[in-house]
C-alpha cells in the first residue's frame, strides 16, 4: 500500500450544473431552454424524463450547502442558467432569477466554500434558439452581455470563473453525432458552431479583463485518452485523430491562436467547412488564467479504413466498466494530463469534472458504491502522478454532488456521491461521501 498525499492549499471540490440539478423549471421568471425543449421531444431521453424538477436544488440548495458543509470542500462547481437570467437571452435582466444566484452565493461563502461559476453549462435560452443558437454569429455577443451581467453582480464574491462547459458536447456530440440538444446531424453546423463557443470564450475573457474583474478565468474542456493499440503507424495517427477532436481542436485555438492543421484538412477532405473572419483568431488565443479539464474514460484506439468519422476503431482490452458501460482508464487520465502539459505549457489545471456511474441503490440507509470509492483511488493516484511528473495540477471537483440529471440517459445513470430518490428528493450521503469527506480531512489516502 502506498500512502497519496496532496498539497495542503489543495483544492477539493464537487461540481453539478443548473439544467441537472436545479428544477423549478417554470418558476421566478425562468424560461425555456433548448435543453426544455429536446427532454419533451419523444425518444430523446431514456424513459421521457427532463429536468423539470431535477433535484430540485432550487429550493434545496441550502439542505445541499448543508451537505458541502459537513463533506469539508473549499470549492462547489455549479452553473449559472442563462434563461433564468435573461430568459429571452437577450435584453432584460430577471431579477427574481439573479436573485437566487445571490442567496446562494452569499450561503455558500458562508459555509466558507469558494464559489466556481460556470457560465455556460448546455442550458441556452430556446429564444436564442430559434433564431439560430450557436450557429448565428450574433449569440456570441448575446453570450458576452449576458457573462458582463454576472461579472458586475458577484465580482469579488466569486473567484473562479469558467466560460463555456465541455465545447466539444456543445458542438459535435449536440450537433454532428446529434445525441444532445439540440440534437442535430451536420458536420458543417457543428464545425462553425465550435468556432462560435470558441470566440465567445475568449470575447468573454477579454470583457473580464477589460472591465477589470478580480479572479480568475478558463474554460472547461471534456478530453478523453485514446492508446494506440499498436504501435504501427497508422494506428499512432488513428489514435491521434480520436484525441485531437476534443483535446487539439478546442486547445490549439486558446493556446496557439490556430486550429490543428491535422484536424482542418480531415474535416476538409470529408466536405467540412467553417466561417473564420478577420480577428477572430486573435480574441480567441487571449490568454486564460487557469484550465478545467473534465476526464471519465477512454479507449484502445487502431486504425480501420472507412470505419466511423475518423478511420478508427476502438479495441476493448478487457476494461472493467461503470454502469454506463464506460471503460475505466486511470492511465488515461495520467496520459491526457501529460499530453496537456507537454503540448501546452504549464497552465495551472483544476479538474472540474470526473467520476464514475454507479447506480446502487440504498439499503437500510446506507449506499455502498464500492465501485466509486475505487474509481476515485486508482484516478486521484493518476492525478498525483501526473503532479510528480510536473503537471501544475490546482484543484479536483468529483462529478457529482448529487445524482442528477444525465442528459440523455436522464435519472437512469447515477454519478452522485449522495444519493438522490428523485421520487422524495431524498438525500443520502454514500460511502464515497464519506470516503472523499476523510480525504479532504486529511489530504492522503492508502491506495
Ligand atoms: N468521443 N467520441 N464519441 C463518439 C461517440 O459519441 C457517443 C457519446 O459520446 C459522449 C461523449 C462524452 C459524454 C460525456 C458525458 N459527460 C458527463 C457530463 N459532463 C458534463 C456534466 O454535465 C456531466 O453530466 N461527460 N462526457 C457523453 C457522450
Amino acid at each position: 500500500m502506498a500512502i497519496i498525499q496532496f498539497p495542503k492549499d489543495f483544492l477539493w471540490g464537487a461540481a453539478t450544473a443548473s439544467y441537472q440539478v436545479e428544477g423549478a423549471a417554470n418558476e421566478d421568471g425562468r424560461k425555456p431552454s433548448i435543453w426544455d425543449t429536446f427532454s419533451r421531444t419523444p425518444g430523446k431521453i431514456k424513459n421521457g424524463d427532463h429536468g423539470d424538477v431535477a433535484c430540485d436544488s432550487y429550493h434545496r440548495y441550502e439542505e445541499d450547502i448543508e451537505i458541502m458543509a459537513d463533506l469539508g470542500i473549499n470549492v462547489y462547481r455549479f452553473s449559472v442558467a442563462w434563461p433564468r437570467v435573461i430568459p429571452d437571452g437577450v435584453g432584460e435582466v430577471n431579477e427574481r432569477g439573479l436573485d437566487f444566484y445571490r442567496r446562494f452565493i452569499d450561503k455558500l461563502l458562508d459555509a466558507g466554500i469558494e464559489p466556481i461559476l460556470t457560465l455556460y453549462h448546455w442550458d441556452l435560452p430556446q429564444a436564442l434558439h430559434d433564431q439560430g443558437g450557436w450557429a448565428n454569429r450574433a449569440t456570441v455577443d448575446a453570450f458576452v452581455k449576458y457573462a458582463e451581467v454576472l461579472f458586475k453582480e458577484f465580482d469579488g464574491k466569486v473567484k473562479y470563473w469558467l466560460t463555456i462547459n465541455e465545447p466539444w458536447c456543445v458542438s459535435f456530440l449536440s450537433n454532428f453525432i446529434g445525441e444532445h440538444a439540440p440534437g442535430n446531424r451536420d458536420l458543417n453546423l457543428a464545425l462553425q458552431i465550435s468556432h462560435h463557443l470558441l470566440l465567445a470564450h475568449g470575447k468573454t475573457v477579454q470583457r473580464f479583463r477589460e472591465i477589470g474583474i478580480s479572479g480568475k478565468i478558463g474554460y472547461a474542456p471534456n478530453v478523453e485518452w485514446k492508446e494506440p493499440f499498436s504501435n504501427r503507424k497508422e494506428d499512432i495517427e488513428a489514435s491521434r485523430r480520436e484525441v485531437g477532436f476534443l483535446l487539439d481542436w478546442f486547445f490549439d485555438p486558446v493556446f496557439k491562436g490556430q486550429y490543428p492543421k491535422f484536424l482542418v484538412d480531415w474535416f476538409n477532405e470529408k466536405g467540412g467547412t467553417f466561417e473564420i473572419k478577420e480577428g477572430d483568431m486573435e480574441i480567441i488565443n487571449e490568454r486564460i488564467d487557469f484550465l478545467g479539464i473534465n476526464f471519465y474514460t477512454g479507449s484502445y484506439s487502431r486504425y480501420k479504413k472507412g470505419h466511423g468519422f475518423f478511420d478508427s476503431e476502438n479495441v476493448d482490452i478487457g476494461f472493467a466498466k461503470t454502469d454506463i458501460n464506460w471503460n475505466i482508464f486511470p492511465d488515461g487520465f495520467y496520459k491526457v494530463l501529460l499530453e496537456i502539459k507537454n503540448k501546452y505549457g504549464d497552465i495551472p489545471i483544476v479538474i472540474t469534472e470526473n467520476g464514475a456511474c454507479y447506480n446502487n441503490e440504498p439499503e437500510f440507509g446506507r449506499v455502498k458504491d464500492t465501485g466509486r470509492i475505487k474509481y476515485f483511488q486508482s484516478h486521484l493516484a493518476s492525478l498525483r502522478r501526473a503532479m510528480d511528473s510536473g503537471v501544475n495540477i490546482k484543484g479536483y471537483c468529483v462529478w457529482s454532488l448529487l445524482d442528477n440529471f444525465e442528459w440523455a440517459h436522464g435519472y437512469s445513470m447515477r454519478f452522485g456521491i449522495v444519493h438522490v430518490d428523485f421520487r422524495t428528493l431524498d438525500r443520502t450521503k454514500k460511502d464515497s461521501f464519506y470516503w472523499y469527506k476523510q480525504l479532504i480531512r486529511n489530504g492522503w489516502y492508502e491506495y
